[in-house]
């Protein structure tokens, strides 16, 4: 049995096959962190994780990547306009991203670089596309000859005449072709620069991917993936870009998640119409939030309502009621007795029935389904007088196993007591240290586990909200 994908490049489910065997090499755009992300932008960092589990619990060794877009226009602005510097302010939001991911699930990146700490490679690159007639300066810019590509429009299968048809140019850009784009940008009176042959400046938004993944994955990786609107331009000029140096293919498989909408329309920052992880998650188990997005398959839209979040909610303790009635029943449980070889059968072809879901382009939501059909098969078993240890044990591991595969922890919603004694001790230190953000960290992430606490002068109390 193979993994199939569906390729965006291609337009087709493909079978997976890396490009060495039993390693993947992938690449996630990650956040411009200028503000906390919305459930929006949490998407891709949930489902991609899940692919990425997915892929481990095959067999494969994932070396995942995902960088933070931490110099850019917006981050700029922001800092203009709360008279900050743009690194305290990217710092700030970087901390928040990695507490907002860790709550929902998500496991860290084996790399996640930074823009700012890669300009020397990005200025490299940048150099060698324009030693190959790719790129051009003007004035302190450098812009990339989209004309020069002749595979430009290649992932978002468009002619590069409609596209150019529908390319403007800004004004205050110096390109000769409206479909050409920055790589390089001069700074203006006060904005945060870095020396370079053009003179000071910063790089462009797309060329930070080509450059970050060429660094740390190598000219072709397997699997590079984002949000659908990062098809084009950014996904498209990252091709144009890599594939222009290298000479080689940029990435085997695209991968694009669908988007999370809020009646009907897309939620973004700029309509306003955002919810942010760390604001929800102060009520809202986060587990429920990533079990609610993979209640979709990742390329279909989920339209956002606390309705649908609320019914997710449910299904996700039954789910767990099953697991922990097994738990409980362990403890009284018989030895082998006849019939148990049936029951095991059924516990496989549950096993079976999942992994050919999530095969099949990492179907998230019938795999889910399979997932209540195994409950509701344990709540059958529990009915009945003799159990087996070997039987419920079966059971609790499958649970436990395909759980896991979707980063959704059974022991979340059971916080040890001395787990939780261990986290006030860090935040006690991290209060003695002045550290108030990583503080106030660890007590929202108890707070969104439903634990409170409660300083006093003899030291700090907790109970279960
Ligand atoms: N509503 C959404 N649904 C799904 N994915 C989204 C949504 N909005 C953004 N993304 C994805 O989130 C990731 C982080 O992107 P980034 O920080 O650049 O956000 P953004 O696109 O600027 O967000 P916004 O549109 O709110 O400004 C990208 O992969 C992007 O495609
Ligand atoms: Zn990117």
């Amino acid at each position: 049995m193979s993994i199939q994908l569906y390729n965006t490049l291609t337009r087709k489910k493909e079978v997976f096959e890396p490009i060495e065997p039993n390693k993947v090499k992938m690449y996630v755009c990650g956040p411009t962190v200028y503000n906390y992300i919305h459930i929006g932008n949490a998407r891709p960092a949930i489902v991609f994780d899940t692919i990425r589990r997915y892929l481990e619990f095959r067999g494969y060794e994932v070396q995942y990547v995902s960088n933070f877009t931490d110099v850019d226009d917006k981050l700029i602005k922001a800092a203009r306009e709360l008279g900050e510097d743009v690194p305290t302010i990217a710092e700030r939001f970087i901390e928040a991203y990695f507490a907002d991911i860790a709550a929902l699930g998500c496991k860290k990146a084996n790399v996640h670089p930074r823009v700012t700490e890669n300009i020397d490679i990005i200025i490299e690159f940048i150099e060698k596309l324009i030693e190959k007639g790719y790129a051009y300066e003007v004035d302190g810019d450098v812009y990339y000859k989209t004309r020069n590509f002749a595979e430009y429009g290649k992932l978002s299968h468009q002619s590069i005449d409609e596209l150019r048809a529908g390319a403007r140019i800004e004004v205050g850009e110096k390109k000769r072709d409206p479909l050409d784009f920055a790589l390089w940008k001069a700074a203006k009176e006060g904005e945060i620069a870095w020396d370079s042959p053009w003179g000071k400046g910063r790089p462009g938004w797309h060329i930070e991917c080509s450059a970050m993944a060429r660094k740390y994955l190598g000219d072709t990786i397997d699997i590079h993936a984002g949000g659908q609107d990062l098809t084009f331009p950014h996904h498209e000029n990252e091709i144009a870009q890599s594939e222009a140096l290298t000479g080689k293919t940029f990435a085997k498989y695209w991968l694009h998640n669908g988007y999370i909408n809020i009646n009907n329309e897309k939620m973004s920052k700029s309509l306003g119409n955002f919810v942010l992880v760390h604001d929800m998650i102060k009520q809202t188990d986060p587990q429920v939030l990533r079990f609610f997005m993979l209640s979709v398959h990742y390329r279909h839209p989920i339209n956002y309502s606390e309705e649908l979040l609320e019914s997710t909610k449910n299904g996700l303790e039954r789910l767990k009621t099953s697991y922990f009635n097994l738990k409980h029943r362990l403890a009284s449980s018989t030895n082998l007795t006849d019939g148990d070889e049936q029951w095991l059968n059924k516990i496989n072809q549950c096993h079976d029935a999942f992994i050919k879901e999530m095969d099949d382009d990492f179907n998230t939501a019938n795999a889910i389904a399979v997932l209540f059909e195994l409950s509701r098969q344990a709540n059958v078993y529990l009915l009945e007088k003799n159990t087996s240890e070997n039987v419920i044990r079966a059971f609790l591991h499958e649970f436990e196993q395909l759980l896991d595969v979707l980063g959704i922890s059974l022991k979340a919603e059971l916080l040890l007591d001395n787990e939780i004694e261990e986290l006030i001790q860090k935040r006690n230190e991290a209060r003695k240290n002045r550290n108030f953000a990583l503080a106030d960290q660890i007590r929202d992430e108890l707070k969104a586990r439903n634990i409170i606490l409660e300083d006093t002068p003899q030291g700090t109390r907790w109970k279960r909200g």
